[in-house]
């Protein structure tokens, strides 16, 4: 059963709307005694509000604001699906409520635009009743934009509820055999140069129809689980298994949520576990596995914020009698880096504030480096629903000069004979293949090797014109969409 399927709030996109009023209805959940009326809604509006109109990050500002406010169990349940559920399928909807309204969406007032989203998504794709979905809508309308803007949201809202998600889609989306990005980008709500860029990344042509792509652009809309990883030494996945996890099918170190709170978990409290995607473990794991002839004492992430990796990393190293140091350019980001790195097996990681353009370091120093540089994060959009909304076009080649003196620094920071790791939580070719061909064409002491060769146990992960990098996927291995180049410096 997908994560999708499971919400209590979803509706399958086909069959018939179930009948009786449930804990979404316009009422929901009995309210505490003096909080506000429906405050899963308000919660919801006011994080959408404010990742419209300041940039908020909704994985950050929803949950203080639940805490904040006193909000959990079901309405803290059904706050999260209709945030993040908004925010997933806001293109779609967005594509919908054009042909419902008289004038042009994007000059309907910024404090409405939210509520019509948030209504939308009510309707399309969960299982609150019609009736109920629009009335509460509606009701939080009045609360928060007045009378008048109220009747606007219900007038559109009636409209958007004359038809299901697929017929709306049927009648908004371009044909598929004409235009197949601007099919997906519509039905799978991504902009269309996204749908382009992730299609090119898989290496597929408008001609083929796209079949791939579209499977990963519909993984980015289903809810991830939340993936922790036991630090070695410290927490096996054992431990997270009686707490309720299951292993993660190919990290040694990982393992799944199927619900529930992480930092409930003793071993998250503790700093012994944390929350980390698998392909995350896993880079970080192939870095440790290559082969460096010769002395093996000091490793560099040299772009360590907020200390995912490194905390891993670091936990290696203290096994073999290596040290780790964990560099990061933002003296806050590093503070987070002292903390992941805290207690690694002999005391094996030190983080440092340091811009790793212009290294604290003599050249040579290291026996292994990673440099997981600053990208775009299309890899992550399953976990940051908003994000496909904030990057624009631009955004790759605005951070490629970046990410080349990164890799640069990386390189002179390894000792001949070691090993650097690029790695990108984005697929996009321009800042992975484009990024290592450049430093490979400028420089001739640097041997490719073959990343996938490093993770056999993780089937489906060559990328690249030689097959040379390994391409994590969500739709292929569960993931994100994490890159790979493994580089020896000769
Ligand atoms: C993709 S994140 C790294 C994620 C991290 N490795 C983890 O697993 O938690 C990139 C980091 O690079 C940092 N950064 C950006 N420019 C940098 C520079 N010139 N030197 C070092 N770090 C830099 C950013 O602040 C950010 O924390």
């Amino acid at each position: 059963m997908s994560e999708q399927s499971r919400s209590p709030y979803r509706r399958p996109r086909r069959g018939p709307r179930p009948g009786g009023a449930r804990s979404g209805g316009a009422q929901g959940a009995a309210a505490k005694p003096g909080a506000p009326r429906d405050p899963a809604r308000r919660v919801a509006y006011d994080v959408l509000r404010a990742v419209q109109d300041r940039d908020a990050y909704a994985n950050l500002l929803l949950p203080s604001l639940l805490n904040e406010r006193g909000i959990a169990g079901r309405d803290a349940a059904l706050a999260t699906e209709l945030t993040y559920g908004t925010l997933r399928l806001q293109g779609t909807y967005d594509a919908i409520m054009e042909t419902c309204v008289d004038r042009t969406l994007a000059s309907v007032d910024a404090e409405v635009l939210p509520l019509l989203r948030l209504g939308a998504h009510q309707l399309l794709s969960t299982k609150i009743p019609p009736h109920a979905a629009v009335s509460a809508t509606v009701d939080l309308a009045r609360r928060v934009v007045g009378q008048h803007r109220a009747r606007f949201a219900n007038a559109v809202l009636r409209k958007v509820s004359a038809r299901d998600l697929d017929e709306w889609t049927g009648v908004v989306a371009p044909d598929r055999a004409v235009d197949p990005s601007g099919y997906l980008s519509v039905v799978h709500s991504h902009p269309r140069w996204i749908v382009k860029e992730l299609a090119r990344a898989l290496g597929e042509r408008s001609k083929t129809g796209l079949v791939e792509t579209e499977r990963l652009l519909a993984a980015h809309n289903e809810r991830p689980r939340v993936t922790l990883v036991a630090k070695p030494g410290r927490a096996t996945v054992e431990d997270l298994v009686a707490a309720g996890a299951e292993p993660t099918p190919y990290s040694p170190f990982g393992a799944r949520l199927t619900e529930g709170d992480p930092a409930a978990i003793r071993e998250v409290r503790q700093g012994r576990a944390a929350v980390q995607d698998e392909a995350s473990q896993l880079v970080a794991l192939a870095l440790t596995r290559v082969d460096v002839q010769g002395r093996d004492e000091l490793w560099l992430d040299m772009c360590a914020g907020p200390g995912g990796k490194a905390g891993l990393l670091a936990s290696l190293a203290g096994r073999r009698e290596a040290r780790l140091v964990a560099s990061e350019v933002q003296p806050a980001r590093a503070g987070l880096v002292a903390g992941a790195v805290r207690r690694a097996p002999r005391d094996a990681g030190r983080a440092i504030a340091a811009d790793g353009t212009r290294p604290a370091w003599r050249p040579g120093t290291f026996d292994r480096v990673l440099a997981d540089v600053p990208c775009t994060g299309l890899g992550a959009l399953r976990r940051r629903p908003e994000a496909r909304w904030r990057r624009t076009e631009d955004s790759a080649a605005e951070l490629a000069p970046l990410q080349h003196d990164l890799l640069v620094s990386a390189v002179e920071s390894v000792r001949p004979g070691g090993v650097v790791a690029y790695v990108t939580c984005s697929p996009h070719l321009d800042e992975t293949d484009a990024i290592v061909r450049r430093v490979l064409a400028e420089r001739d002491d640097l041997t490719l090797l073959r990343a996938p060769d490093l993770l056999d146990e993780v089937p489906g992960l060559a990328a690249g014109e030689d097959g040379n990098y390994a391409q994590f996927w969500p739709h292929r291995h569960g993931t994100d969409a994490m890159f790979l180049a493994l580089l020896r410096r000769n």
